[in-house]
């Protein structure tokens, strides 16, 4: 049976947990003079330079910056995709810029669900199949499991359709369904929206906002769209490779207040 409580907690209740967990000294991401270059001589390009960054638990912190200034190599990074160059990544108090090839897959698969632009669903398998099967599912529990969290994103109704038979904003809930199935700690989300219309985006931003105050995810989400900052706990700015500014969002609005 797929355990997860909902506990709904109002944004003071968050403020709450954060402070609780600043207190306690365990951030659920602490990045401390992390840098990633890529290439090497003069052709080095210098993705992120020496940032260090905390975030906590049941935060939703967005990541903005222009095109370039090292967003995704921030996510990939913490996300276990990729190796840094410099610095520690903490995840729950565990440095995995270390870990080996091994380890991090292990890392990756149990602790990190990933959000993508494009919705990366197969089309000849079925929401249900894709939750299950691309989350590597096992066991006589996968399929209730898989139903449970597309029923946690609002999308149960559509188990049984194939990824042509819905649309854009419900692929994108049944890849959302398919990153949190096994209840990560961490939601990473690059361009979540990008390829969806308005309306839709704010559904799926909604949906994401909702995870994170349920208190089972912290959300990392990376945009263009200085709009979606609104709703976020906390905003990161980078600019060539460094943050050039944060600042906690004092009455976050709701995805669907979202103008722009
Ligand atoms: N695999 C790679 N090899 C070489 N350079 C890379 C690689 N990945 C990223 N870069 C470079 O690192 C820098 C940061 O890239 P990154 O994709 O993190 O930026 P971004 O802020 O996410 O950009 P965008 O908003 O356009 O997606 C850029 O100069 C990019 O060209």
């Amino acid at each position: 049976m797929w355990t997860r409580a909902r506990t709904n907690r109002s944004r003071s209740d968050l403020a709450a947990v954060a402070e609780e967990a600043a207190a306690s000294g365990c951030p659920a991401v602490r990045l401390a003079g992390l840098s990633k270059d890529y290439g090497t001589g003069p052709a080095t390009v210098h993705a992120l330079r020496d940032v260090s960054l905390e975030v906590w638990p049941g935060e939703f912190v967005v990541l903005l910056g222009p095109s370039g200034s090292g967003k995704t190599t921030l996510l990939n990074l913490v996300g276990g995709i990729e190796k840094p160059s410099a610095g520690r990544i903490e995840v729950a108090g565990t440095d995995i810029a270390g870990l080996d090839e091994k380890a991090r897959t292990a890392y990756r698969r149990a602790r990190v669900g990933f959000v993508f632009q494009f919705f990366n669903l197969v089309p000849t398998l079925t929401a249900l199949e894709n939750v299950a099967i691309l989350a590597e599912l096992t066991g006589p529990d996968a399929g209730e499991h898989s139903r449970a969290a597309l029923a946690s994103v609002g999308i149960v109704q559509a188990a049984d359709r194939f990824p042509g038979q819905m649309s854009g904003g419900q692929q994108q809930r049944v890849a959302i369904a398919r990153a949190i199935v096994k209840e990560p700690p961490l939601l990473l989300c690059d361009e979540p929206t990008g390829s969806l219309d308005l309306d839709t985006g704010r559904q799926v931003l909604g949906v994401l906002r909702a995870l994170a105050m349920e208190g089972h995810h912290t959300v990392l989400l990376v945009t263009h769209n200085s709009a979606i900052a609104r709703m976020a706990d906390r905003v990161v700015w980078l600019r060539s490779g460094t943050i050039s500014r944060e600042e906690r969002v004092a009455a976050p609005l709701k995805a669907e207040d979202l103008r722009w």
